[in-house]
């Protein structure tokens, strides 16, 4: 530390980004007694309140109302007449996340968390700037969550991000999604049932990569018969504005193609933001999949610096759980000078479709790749009493479970309320309970959590 610092720019940790990670960190790190400053350059509370998982599934509660009525249409509702206002679920959007700020800041301020507001730009090793004042701490924390990836397409700056796109004040007819991931499959079954006619457009030979093939398949059907369009194997060549909106130019086997949409919406990838923190200047290592960090979660080439959430280049998926379990860990590392790492084993996940795609552990390729014995349970649900009551005709459940051992090793749904019931699966992957033992467990008649004993 060559420049003297003032005693209110000095602090025990800085915690850049002010997301679930960075908060849940400064937080901890601040209920021990030490000097925590946090800084974002945005509105504190991150991708997840803000931009991300709560703004979206409010938006889908909309669409799911829609959806329900239509299953039960011939069922005795009169779904006639039913239709989303965009802009009043807008506003029921904006009543949950236009709080989150301020109260965010005042919890952390109630911990004794300073909270700067600007972009955290390294100046050395444990030093940043923010607004042009300097700040100094032996200990740094890099929790500046993911952007939208570039992309190289000509025209591609008429694309709208998801942020862009949460904040719509109408929603057009014709939209068309670029990347078939979890943004633009969520977004694209809420702009259907909102009225919209939703293309996804994704350049692999498979959406979803990271899901069951088998349940992608239903899904993709269920999701035809609501409206969703998606075509796989197939490139964007360029986006060109026109009077009437947009022509987005295709390639789909050598073959090119026009759509003539009013939209295009960004749902190609998310990479760690890190173009702003001038990470040179800090001598902290990064690579295209975050800040180099060792398995606890310290920088690579730099001490004083630590990482955690979408961030930081570790084995835990992009995801808020995930974000808030490095970022403890990171903590208390901090803390203690420890040597904790993060317990990503079990960690559930969700496509919130309608009706929803759910993982945990292990695909049935990698198992059986990793030589298991795996016994393959395969359900179709969709005639279930559960899917039945709702005039749904679509589910399955695919739980492989280790034959040498009866211990649950992945579980894949697909259906209504399998988002609520992958928990209680995750809960006994986490804790060991045997595919015997959760299958005698007893639970509510009838709920979504009687459905597991009959898929395992
Ligand atoms: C549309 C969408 C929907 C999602 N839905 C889900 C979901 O349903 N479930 C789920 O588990 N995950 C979901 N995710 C992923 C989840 O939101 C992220 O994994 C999680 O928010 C990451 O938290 P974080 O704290 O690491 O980063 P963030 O929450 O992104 O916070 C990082 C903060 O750092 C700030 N920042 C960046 N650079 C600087 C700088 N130089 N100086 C100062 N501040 C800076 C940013 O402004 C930002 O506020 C979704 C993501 C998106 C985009
Ligand atoms: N429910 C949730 O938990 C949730 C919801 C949204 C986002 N997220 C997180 O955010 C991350 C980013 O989400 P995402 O949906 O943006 O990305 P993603 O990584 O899930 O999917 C991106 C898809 O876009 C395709 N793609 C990339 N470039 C393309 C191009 N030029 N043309 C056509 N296709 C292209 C990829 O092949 C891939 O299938 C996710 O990995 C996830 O961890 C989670």
């Amino acid at each position: 530390m060559t420049k003297k610092y003032e005693e209110h720019e000095k602090y025990d940790l800085i915690v850049i980004g002010a997301g679930m990670a960075g908060i849940a960190a400064a937080t901890k790190c601040a209920s021990q007694g030490w000097r925590v400053a946090i800084v974002d350059s945005l509105p504190y509370g991150g991708t997840c309140a803000l931009r991300g998982c709560d703004p979206k599934k409010i938006l889908r509660r909309g669409a799911e109302i829609l959806d329900a009525a239509h299953l039960m249409g011939d069922k005795g509702i009169d779904e006639g007449g039913l239709s989303v206002n965009w802009a009043q679920l807008m506003k029921h959007k904006h009543g949950f996340t236009d709080g989150v700020p301020t109260s965010m800041e005042d919890d952390l301020k109630a911990h004794g968390v300073q909270t700067l507001h600007g972009t955290a730009v390294f100046t050395g090793p444990t030093e940043v700037e923010v607004s042009g004042v300097g700040y100094h701490a032996p200990k740094i924390l890099i929790a500046t969550g993911a952007t939208p990836a570039p992309l190289d397409f000509p025209g591609h700056e008429h694309l709208i991000d998801s942020t862009a796109f949460l904040n719509l004040e109408s929603l057009p007819p014709r939209v068309l999604f670029v990347g078939g991931g979890f943004v633009s499959f969520e977004f694209a079954h809420i702009a259907a049932r909102a009225g919209s006619r939703p293309i996804i457009i994704d350049r692999g030979p498979r959406p979803l990569k990271s899901f069951d093939p088998d349940l992608v398949d239903l899904l993709i059907r269920r999701g035809t018969q609501a409206g969703v369009d998606v075509q796989s194997g197939t490139s964007i060549t360029g986006v060109e504005k026109v009077p009437a909106g947009y022509q987005v130019h295709l390639e789909q086997q050598g073959v090119a193609a026009m759509i003539e949409v009013d939209l295009v919406v960004h749902g190609a990838g998310r990479l760690p933001d890190l173009s702003r923190l001038d990470l040179e200047a800090g001598g902290v290592a990064y690579g295209p999949r975050g800040i180099d960090v060792t398995a606890d979660l310290q920088s690579v080439t730099n001490s004083a610096v630590y990482a955690a959430g979408d961030a930081a280049d570790t084995q835990g998926m992009p995801l808020t759980p995930v974000a808030v379990v490095e970022a403890k860990v990171a903590a208390s590392n901090i803390l203690k000078s420890g040597n904790a790492v993060p317990d990503y084993a079990a960690t559930p996940t969700a496509v919130f479709t309608i009706p929803e795609l759910v993982r945990v552990g292990a695909l049935e390729n990698e198992a059986r790749s990793r030589g298991m014995d795996i016994d393959v349970r395969y359900t179709d649900t969709s005639r279930w009493f559960s899917q039945y009551r709702v005039g749904e005709t679509a589910g399955a459940a695919k739980i492989l479970v280790d034959r040498s051992t009866d211990l649950i090793v992945g579980a894949h749904l697909f259906g209504h309320g399998y988002a609520e019931l992958v928990n209680t699966i995750s809960l006994a992957m986490k804790y060991g309970l045997t595919a015997r033992e959760l299958r005698s467990s007893p639970a509510v008649y009838p709920s979504i959590a009687s459905d597991l004993g009959s898929m395992l």
